[in-house]
């Protein structure tokens, strides 16, 4: 049985501070986020990105994941209560009340909205808008509860920023933005399965239909292994559609090759921490990915076309 754990409804924000504020913000999540939207604007023209673009662009995005990922925490505060992974966090024990939480999370998400929309250009608004409801509802309070591709499916919301910092550059949804959000698609499940497969008797605890939880251990590593490969055949196409040069694809195999040892490992069972060190290493992965896109797009200059 769940452990109980009693939370005032009313919980003053007395012993709140502003760790508690910025916990609410998800600041791991959110800072690779917008390495990916500003690599996501780099990658959008040949030259450097207008500073006030760089800024006022990334800054509305990240207050408007922010505010996504302060939602998800008023959202969440129940199942987070009875987990011990979540159980410290400010709504889930009560340093930070639910309203207080509220008005931060439409401060961040107003604020955020209308400096994409009076700075940047309002298809940038619109689609961070979209990314925000995505995450924050039809992800958080609707699939997450409902099916084991909650986590694909919700992916694409937190796939986004890329996408999100090219038309804040350019105005325009290209086919190369598209690609960079297919790579961060294909790369959700692995980071998420491999933490799941670790944290899966806390899920099955509150509920939540994860994979390992509905369909076992057996069948979300293989799922794990079947989306690292198409992860690494999507990550070839930027080398291949002249987006990048040798450099990326270089790096991309070689990360792509470790990542595929992991999802390997945690198959072979052969090492209990696999999992946790996969999902540590996702996160490195798409760093680096993504630093070396921005690398490859200033110092190495695309090779002629093949006559
Ligand atoms: C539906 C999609 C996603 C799910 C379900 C998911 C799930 C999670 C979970 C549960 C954690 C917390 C691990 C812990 O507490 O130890 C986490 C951490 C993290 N995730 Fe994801 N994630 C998703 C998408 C993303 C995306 C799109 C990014 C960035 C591009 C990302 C970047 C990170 C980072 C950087 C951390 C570590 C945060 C820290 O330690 O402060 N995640 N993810
Ligand atoms: C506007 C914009 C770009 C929005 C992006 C949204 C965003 C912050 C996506 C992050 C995805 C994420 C951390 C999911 C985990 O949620 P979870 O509830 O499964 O994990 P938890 O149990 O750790 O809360």
């Amino acid at each position: 049985m769940a452990e109980s754990v009693s939370v005032p409804s009313e919980a003053s924000d007395s012993r709140a501070t502003w760790r508690d504020y910025k916990e609410l913000t998800k600041p791991g999540v959110v800072a690779l986020l917008i390495l990916t939207s500003v690599i996501g604007m780099c990658m959008a023209v040949p030259g450097w990105v207008p500073l006030d673009v760089l800024i006022l662009g990334n800054l509305g995005i990240a207050l408007c994941a922010a505010a996504a990922a302060a939602v998800n925490h008023v959202v969440d505060q129940r199942i987070d209560q009875r987990m011990a992974r979540t159980r410290n966090r400010p709504l889930a024990k009560g340093r930070v009340s639910n309203q207080n939480a509220i008005i931060f999370a439409l401060a961040l998400g107003v604020a955020g909205m209308a400096i994409l929309l009076v700075w940047i250009n309002a298809l940038t608004a619109w689609l961070t808008f979209a990314s925000l409801v995505g995450y924050a509802f039809i992800y958080t309070l609707f699939l997450k509860r409902a099916t084991p591709q909650n986590i694909v499916i919700g992916g694409l919301a937190g796939a986004a920023p890329p996408l999100l910092g090219w038309t804040a550059v350019t105005g325009e949804v290209h086919g190369h933005a598209l690609l960079l959000v297919l790579i961060i698609f294909a790369w959700t499940p692995p980071h998420f399965w491999a933490l799941a497969i670790h944290r899966r008797e806390e899920y099955a605890l509150v509920d939540i239909p994860m994979l390992p939880v509905t369909h076992g251990v057996r069948f979300t590593q293989l799922h794990i292994i079947l989306y690292t490969i198409i992860m690494f055949l999507i990550t070839l196409m930027p080398f291949v559609t002249r987006l990048s040069s040798w450099l990326y694809l270089a790096g991309a195999v070689v990360l792509g090759l470790r990542f595929f040892y992991w999802s390997i490992e945690i198959w072979r069972e052969k090492n209990p921490k696999a999992p946790i060190y996969a999902f540590k290493y996702s996160i490195t992965y798409l760093m680096l990915l993504f630093l070396i896109m921005l690398l490859d797009h200033y110092l190495v200059p695309l090779p002629a076309y093949p006559v």
